[in-house]
């Protein structure tokens, strides 16, 4: 079944300028797809879009089966952004009970307490996040979507600014995922590790899904998804 379904997907900000383009794919259950594409293809709006941080202008979208603007459709999917910001007045069992709660959960602290202790952040649980760095908010994010559990996690560049130790545990916890007949929209300029989690990788320039394959096929065909990339700006009129 398809977790996510995309649904030719058009948008604009100005009414004249398309940033998307008739965008259409979908996650299927239990499989990683990577999201790449040059700055500016249309990458974060494609994932506003999805979560209805913007108003939907043409096509359609359903999560879980459900329309995507709907209430149920909402607790089908996590939304992890590329910032880090968190509220800094909570400390992270405050932040994770909130966030367990906008999904109907009492969520288990000691399983995140456990992901706590895995990612080198043990004894920081009832800290304030405004005394955390960077990548310990990254990290608590992280957190957050792997012990509320939903069917679907998308997951914008929040991987940027954490260490390789916990860059290699976060894509164990992605392969649980996987197995578990969940699934990740993962975007991310991180080609290494695309190819090492992706199952498929969709190529968005301007607006237009230029590529959705397998990613090992891409890899076959090109050497890498880096080298698809730059094969493809090399050679495409744009
Ligand atoms: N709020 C906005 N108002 C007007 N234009 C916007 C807005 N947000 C994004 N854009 C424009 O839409 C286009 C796509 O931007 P978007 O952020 O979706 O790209 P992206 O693929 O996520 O880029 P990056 O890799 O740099 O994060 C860009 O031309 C950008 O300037």
């Amino acid at each position: 079944m398809s977790l996510l379904n995309v649904n030719d997907v058009s948008y604009s900000y100005d009414g004249i300028v398309n940033v998307l383009l008739d965008v259409s794919f979908t996650v299927e259950e239990g499989t990683i797809v990577g999201l790449v594409g040059p700055n500016g293809s249309g990458k974060s709006t494609l994932i506003k879009n999805i979560f209805d941080l913007v108003r939907l202008q043409s096509g359609s979208i359903r999560i879980g089966g459900h329309e995507h603007a709907r209430p149920e459709a909402k607790k089908q999917a996590i939304y992890l952004s590329s910032n880090d910001y968190l509220p800094e007045f909570l400390t992270a069992r405050e932040y994770i009970s909130m966030m367990g709660k906008l999904f109907g959960l009492d969520v288990d602290h000691g399983e995140a307490l456990g992901l706590f202790r895995k990612f080198a952040m043990e004894g920081r649980y009832d800290d304030l996040i405004e005394d955390y760095s960077h990548g310990m908010r990254k990290k608590t994010q992280l957190v957050s979507a792997l012990v509320i559990r939903p069917p679907l996690l998308v997951i914008d560049e929040t991987l940027n600014g954490i260490d390789i130790e916990a860059l290699h545990l976060a894509e164990g916890e992605f392969r649980k995922v996987r197995d578990e007949g969940r699934s990740v929209l993962l975007c991310t300029h991180d080609f290494a590790v695309l190819e090492r989690l992706a199952d498929r990788t969709l190529f968005l320039d301007l607006g237009y899904v230029v590529r959705d394959e397998q990613t090992k096929d891409l890899v076959e065909e090109h050497g890498s998804v880096a080298a698809m990339v730059f094969d493809y700006l090399e050679t495409s009129e744009r």
